[in-house]
This record gives structure tokens, C-alpha cells and sequence, in this order.
């Protein structure tokens, strides 16, 4: 039945506002307006059709992709579209391309690190896409460990150039997208060497390929590294090998703000900290935060839509029960539904932390370094392993069907989870949290007042002695009893692995051993943030009918989910008692009962189309059984009722056990 909306009792239930809800999704009306208008202009563009990508050969796939990227290009000078549209445009097209690393790595590193100068001359290349670029950082011996890379720039008075070099196998980049096909430019770290000494890993802006006829310049080799996990998904990325032979470039093409080289070969560092180096990195893992909200609300929209239409057993009146009415699936869904708001907001306000020390680093001002890096690194981590993890969820809430490619699950799977391992691994940028916190807590006792994320440590005394107020079920909605239990459980624990660090007499020899209890006080600390930005969010004015209420609950349920799948930590800490806990349970499974009335207009507020989903269990309409069964005879497997291979296989094979039989 097209035209029919199969879930228009469920949206009639709905007791808020959704259109409300849409601009607060999307942060302004603004930013709901330009979202909305470019999502529209993908989805009724057939060139940007995406539904049979899992078909295509690894060839195919790419060629589609370089056709989909310069076709949207071509929409964004046609249609003289903003940097935000523009960027909302290539979100909605859905498909990783060598554009993601110009616009988000490349020219962002150009702009953070290249002098007045540099920028004149670069900027307005890459700006018109008449040179495409990469971030080459990553090598096949050395990812994580930035210091460790091998490739090196060593300078020649001589002739006023850098020579680049791999000296090694493990030396070759390994990794960057857009290297192995597209990239005429990249940004290549390497050692800095002259007169010489090393000076350890600088940027580079390095001309790869021909401008004439994109063919590899002497002295480099390139290629592709080869296919990745999952049909379709990631593969649409070139990512790529390459090694230098002494290949030269001219010394102004070292990325100078915080150094340089003179005409004589002498290094002059700046008095900025040799980290801005990595500003890139904190530029990109905070939007990888938002982009987590994004991915894990598609899958929740998907999901939640489904359980909707989806009914099994209980059919005493006829009327099978739909399965999102289970108290077991609400109790793995709506938890996902919460996250997904949660991450939203905390990744707005990284988005005023990172705009803030950039303002600051531009004054000179150093100081909240140290924590845009923990808390870019940390939400990261966090945010990227709890997507990953939700979408597999979401597919297993979706029963059989969600294993279909047409359920749209399995390839944002397989583009998502490689999100906890680039920008940096989880674990590692957990680690950085850890040395962030042990920092601050050694910094206590010589008298340094913590600030930001860090302030509640200020308060270390009263959070080691307090003790949780909750003694019924509906305290646990008080934010400020929330609040305090998770910066209790917080500070006791970084207390615990300072105390526990404190007994080695070599402190990085202790760091290694306890390095597991560290990264959980790190995530105890991610979790703290989680929830009091939502938290505070909460205390803004937030206008529309029923939107704080629902936003109220959702945020209740992220804490308290939270504090139930972490509950070995509040209770081997003494923040709360069992009984504590077990309160903590009633209040959830209230709080689900709350959200299920309005479970499908609080993913109807995420105002993603059907072809951004890309999945049958997802539509709006809730049509599903028709275009699944619809769906499975467009496989190529059955454009014939015999399968190639039959006469091959088959028949000699049934031919031959007959023979057997008669025998
Ligand atoms: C494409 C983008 C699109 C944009 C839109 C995004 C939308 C989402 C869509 C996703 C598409 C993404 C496509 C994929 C792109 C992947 C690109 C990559 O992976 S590229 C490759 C990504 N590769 C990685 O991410 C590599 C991961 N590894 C690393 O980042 C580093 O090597 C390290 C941090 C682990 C260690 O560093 P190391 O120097 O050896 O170690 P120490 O421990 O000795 O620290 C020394 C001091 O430095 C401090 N500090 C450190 N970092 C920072 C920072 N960022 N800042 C400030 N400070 C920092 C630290 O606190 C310490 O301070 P102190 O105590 O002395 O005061
Ligand atoms: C899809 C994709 C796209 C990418 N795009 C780019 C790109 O455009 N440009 C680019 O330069 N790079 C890119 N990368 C590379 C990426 O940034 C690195 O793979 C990433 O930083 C992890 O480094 P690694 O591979 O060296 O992992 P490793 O560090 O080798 O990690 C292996 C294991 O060791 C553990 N480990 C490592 N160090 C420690 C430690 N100190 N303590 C405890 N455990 C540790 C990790 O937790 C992990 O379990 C991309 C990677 C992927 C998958």
C-alpha cells in the first residue's frame, strides 16, 4: 500500500513537538533550514542514487564515486552554494570520497599551519579544487606513535631544498585516503633534518602527481592499499601507499607558523608549543563527535522504525504484538535513542571549546590546551566505540531482516566501526585522557586550581566523603544527585590509580602496569562530560511544546544507563549502595515506559530522508514487507529462474548421485 503511512498512530501518540525538536537536533533553525533544504536536493537527484552499491565491483564502485564527488562539485558552483551547505550537501551523498580528506584534513592543515604567504599562495587552489590534497601522516610501521614516523625532509643548503625520503619498507604511507588514485598534493609528515640534527616530525606540502596528465612524479610510488571490510562501504576510498626516493621539493614548502628552516639551514622554533602540530587532529576528532550522533541516530531511526512494524507472539485478540512494546527491546533501544541525543549535545559544546582555544591560541594564550586535546581525544574514543557498538545492536534489533544489505545496517557498520581506530586508536587517545588526569591530580598538591572539565577535582575532599542522598526511585532524576555520583565515581577512581601509581618508584614503568584501570578512569571522566554538558544544556531555555520534558527523560536515561552498565565502578568505589542501584533500575524501566509513546517522533526528529537512511526497515512510511519482498527480485541472482553454474555444477552433480542411487 504506497502512499500509506503505516506509522501514523504511532506519530499521533507523539506528545511534543517534532518540528520543535528538529531545530534543536540540528542546533538552530539555521542550521535545521540548510540541513533540510540540501538533504531534499541529494534525495531527488538520481545522480546521487547510492541502493545498488553493494552490487558494484571494486572498479565500478570507484569510478561511481569519483563521478558522484565531481558531479556534487559541480552543484555547488552551479548552485553558488555556502562552505555549510556545501558540506551539508557532501553529508547527505553518503559515500567516503577523496573531497573528505581535501576539505576536512588538507585545506584545515593548510589553514592552521601554513604562514600569510603559504596561505596566499595554496589556499585559493585548494579552495577551487584545482589542486585536490590529502594528510599523509601515517606510515605501515607507525601510526599511533607520531614520534616514531620514519620518512625524512632533510635540507639541502645546497640547492635550497628539502630532500624527502623513505628510508625503510616500514617508511612507506600507509593509509591516507584520496593518496592511492586521486590526490595531486599531500601533507607529509616527516623528520625534519638539517645541519644534522633531527627535529623530530613537521608538515610538509608536498606535490604527488602530475597537474598535466595525474601521472606519479619521478621519485614516488604510489598505489592503493588494497580492499577493506565490507561490500561497498569504505570502499569507496582510495587509500594509499606511498614511498619517496629523494624526491625534492623547495624549502618554503615546509608548513612553518611554529618553525622554520633559513636560507642557511638553521632551525628557529617559535615560542608556540611544538603540539600545535597535531591541531589538525583536534580539529577533526571533535567533528568525528558530532558525525557519532549522526551514525548512531541513523541506525536508531532504523530500528526503532522497524520495532514499530515489526510484531511477534501474543496474539490472544488477534493483534501479534509489535516488538517494540518488549521490555527487553526498549531496554537495548532507547538507551541507543538517549546516546544518540547525548552525543549531539556534548559534541556542540566541543564545538564552542575547540572554537574558544582557537581564539585563544590566536592571542597566544596556551593554556586550555592540555584539555581541548583530552577532551577531543576522550569524546572521541568514547563516542566513536559506543556508535560502533550501537549500530551492531541496532542490526540484532532488527532480527534477520536487519542482516539484508536493503536494511542499510551492515554497510553503515562496516564505514562506521573504522571510526575507533583512525584519528587516532581508542585505547591510545584513552591513554592521553589518563596522562591528562594523573596531570592534574599531581598538579592538586603542589596548590594549581583545576578548571573547565577538570574543576570538580577543586572539589576532591567533599567528593571522597559524600555519600549518595538517592532513597527512592524518583530521586534518581534529581541532576544535581546525578551529577554528584558521577564525579564521585570520577575523582575516587583517579584518586585510586594515583595512590596505585604512586607505589612505583618509576612512574612511567607504574603508568604501563595500571594503564588498564587508567583508560577506565579516563572513560569515567568522558562519561562525567557526557552528562553534565547534557545536563546543562537542560538548564538553557529551551522553547516548544514537550521538547525540555522528552529531553529531561532522554538525558535521565543516558546517566542512569550509563551508571547500569558501569555499575562495578559506583559500587567498588562506594559512590552508591546496591539498594542505591537497584533503584536506579526502577527508575530506568519507568523513564523507557515514558519514551515509547514517543519513540518514533523523537527519530522522526533526526529529519532524515529515506534515501539518507538507505534502508527498507527504516522508511518513514513503515512500509516494509511489499518493498523487501520487491526488493529481493531485483538481485541479480534472479534475473533467471536457472543459476549460471547449473549446467556446470549442479547437473552433473545431481546426475551423478543419481547414478550412486541406482547402483
Ligand atoms: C576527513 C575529515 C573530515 C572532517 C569531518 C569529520 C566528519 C567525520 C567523518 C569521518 C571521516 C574521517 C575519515 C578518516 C580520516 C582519518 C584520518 C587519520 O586517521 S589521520 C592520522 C591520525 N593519527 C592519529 O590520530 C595518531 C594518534 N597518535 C597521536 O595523536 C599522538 O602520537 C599521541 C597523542 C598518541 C602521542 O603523541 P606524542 O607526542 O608522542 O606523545 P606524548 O604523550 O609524549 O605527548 C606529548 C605532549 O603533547 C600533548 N598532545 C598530544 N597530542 C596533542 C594534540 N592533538 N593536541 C595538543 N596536545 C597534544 C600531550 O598531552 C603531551 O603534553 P604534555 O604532557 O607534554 O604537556
Ligand atoms: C579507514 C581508515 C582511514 C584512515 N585515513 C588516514 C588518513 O587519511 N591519513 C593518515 O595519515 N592515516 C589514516 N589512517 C590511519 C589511522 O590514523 C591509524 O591507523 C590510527 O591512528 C591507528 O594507528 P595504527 O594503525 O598504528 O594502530 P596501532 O598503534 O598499531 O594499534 C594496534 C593495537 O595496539 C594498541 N596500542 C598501540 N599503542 C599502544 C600504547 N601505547 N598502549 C597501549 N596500546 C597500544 C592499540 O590500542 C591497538 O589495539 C586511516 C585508518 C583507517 C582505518
Amino acid at each position: 500500500m504506497e502512499g500509506v503511512d503505516h506509522l501514523a498512530h504511532e506519530r499521533n501518540r507523539a506528545q511534543f513537538d517534532v518540528d520543535e525538536m528538529k531545530i534543536v537536533w540540528a542546533g538552530s533553525r539555521h542550521a535545521y533550514e540548510v540541513s533540510d533544504r540540501m538533504s531534499r536536493l541529494v534525495a531527488n537527484d538520481p545522480a546521487f542514487r547510492k541502493d545498488n552499491r553493494a552490487q558494484l565491483t571494486r572498479k565500478e564502485l570507484f569510478k561511481n564515486t569519483l563521478r558522484k564527488a565531481t558531479y556534487a562539485w559541480k552543484r555547488i558552483l552551479e548552485l553558488k552554494l555556502s562552505e555549510e551547505e556545501a558540506g551539508r550537501l557532501r553529508f547527505f551523498v553518503d559515500e567516503p570520497a577523496f573531497t573528505d580528506l581535501h576539505w576536512g584534513m588538507f585545506v584545515p592543515f593548510l589553514k592552521g599551519q601554513g604562514t600569510e604567504e603559504q596561505l596566499q599562495k595554496w589556499l585559493p587552489l585548494a579552495n577551487r579544487l584545482q589542486i585536490i590534497g590529502c594528510y599523509a601522516q601515517t606510515e605501515l610501521g607507525h601510526g599511533s606513535n607520531v614520534q616514531g614516523l620514519e620518512t625524512t625532509a632533510t635540507f639541502d643548503p645546497k640547492t635550497d631544498e628539502f630532500v624527502i625520503h623513505s628510508p625503510t619498507l616500514t617508511s612507506s604511507k600507509w593509509w591516507p585516503g584520496g593518496l592511492g588514485k586521486v590526490s595531486t598534493h599531500a601533507i607529509v609528515f616527516s623528520r625534519l633534518i638539517t645541519d644534522g640534527q633531527d627535529y623530530g616530525v613537521h608538515g610538509f606540502l608536498v606535490q604527488i602527481r602530475s597537474l598535466n596528465d595525474h601521472s606519479v612524479l619521478p621519485g614516488i610510488t604510489i598505489g592503493d592499499i588494497g580492499m577493506k571490510f565490507g561490500n561497498g562501504a569504505y570502499n569507496t576510498m582510495d587509500n594509499g601507499v606511498m614511498h619517496f626516493d629523494h624526491f625534492r621539493i623547495p624549502r618554503d614548502q615546509l608548513l612553518t607558523r611554529i618553525s622554520q628552516v633559513t636560507r642557511e639551514g638553521k632551525y628557529v622554533q617559535s615560542d608556540a608549543p611544538r603540539q600545535l602540530v597535531y591541531g589538525t587532529m583536534v580539529f577533526v576528532r571533535k567533528a568525528i563527535v558530532i558525525d557519532a550522533s549522526s551514525a548512531l541516530s541513523r541506525a536508531v531511526c532504523i530500528a526503532t522504525r522497524y520495532s514499530a512494524v515489526r510484531r511477534q507472539f501474543g496474539s490472544q485478540d488477534g493483534v501479534e504484538t509489535q516488538v517494540i512494546n518488549y521490555k527487553t527491546q526498549q531496554s537495548r533501544l532507547f538507551p541507543l535513542l538517549a546516546s544518540a541525543y547525548a552525543f549531539r549535545f556534548v559534541g556542540e559544546w566541543l564545538q564552542w571549546l575547540y572554537t574558544d582555544v582557537t581564539q585563544r591560541l590566536a592571542a597566544s594564550d596556551f593554556s586550555t590546551l592540555p584539555e581541548a586535546h583530552a577532551c577531543t581525544a576522550g569524546l572521541k574514543s568514547i563516542t566513536t566505540a559506543a556508535t560502533a557498538d550501537g549500530i551492531e545492536e541496532c542490526r540484532k534489533l532488527c532480527g534477520g531482516h536487519g542482516y539484508l544489505c536493503s536494511s542499510g545496517l551492515p554497510e553503515l557498520f562496516a564505514v562506521y566501526v573504522p571510526a575507533c581506530t583512525y584519528e587516532g586508536d581508542n585505547v591510545v587517545l584513552l591513554l592521553q585522557v589518563a596522562r591528562f588526569l594523573v596531570k592534574t591530580m599531581s598538579q592538586l598538591a603542589s596548590g594549581k586550581k583545576p578548571v573547565g572539565t577538570a574543576a570538580y577535582m577543586g572539589r576532591l575532599q567533599h567528593l571522597m566523603e559524600s555519600s549518595c542522598k538517592v532513597q527512592k526511585a524518583e530521586d534518581w532524576l534529581n541532576p544535581s544527585v546525578v551529577l554528584e555520583v558521577f564525579e564521585a565515581r570520577s575523582a575516587r577512581m583517579s584518586v585510586e590509580c594515583a595512590k596505585r601509581l604512586g607505589e612505583f618508584t618509576n612512574q612511567e614503568e607504574g603508568f604501563q602496569e595500571l594503564s588498564p584501570s587508567l583508560v577506565e578512569a579516563a572513560a569515567a571522566y568522558c562519561q562525567l562530560i557526557i552528562v553534565s554538558k547534557y545536563i546543562e544544556k537542560l538548564q538553557g531555555d529551551i522553547p516548544g511544546k514537550g521538547i525540555k520534558e522528552q529531553l529531561q527523560i532522554l538525558c535521565s536515561i543516558y546517566a542512569l544507563y550509563t551508571l547500569h552498565k558501569h555499575k562495578g565502578d559506583f559500587l567498588s568505589t562506594s559512590t552508591i549502595t546496591p539498594k542505591q542501584a537497584s533503584l536506579a533500575d526502577d527508575q530506568l524501566r519507568s523513564l523507557y515506559s515514558q519514551v515509547r509513546p514517543n519513540a518514533i517522533a523523537l527519530v522522526d526528529a533526526f529529519n532524515y530522508t529515506d534515501h539518507y537512511l538507505g534502508s527498507i526497515l527504516g522508511r518513514y512510511d513503515g512500509n516494509v514487507y511489499p518493498n523487501l519482498y520487491d526488493e529481493a527480485w531485483k538481485d541479480p541472482l534472479n534475473d533467471s529462474a536457472i543459476p549460471d553454474g547449473y549446467h556446470e555444477y549442479i547437473k552433473p552433480l545431481l546426475k551423478q548421485q543419481l547414478r550412486n542411487a541406482r547402483l
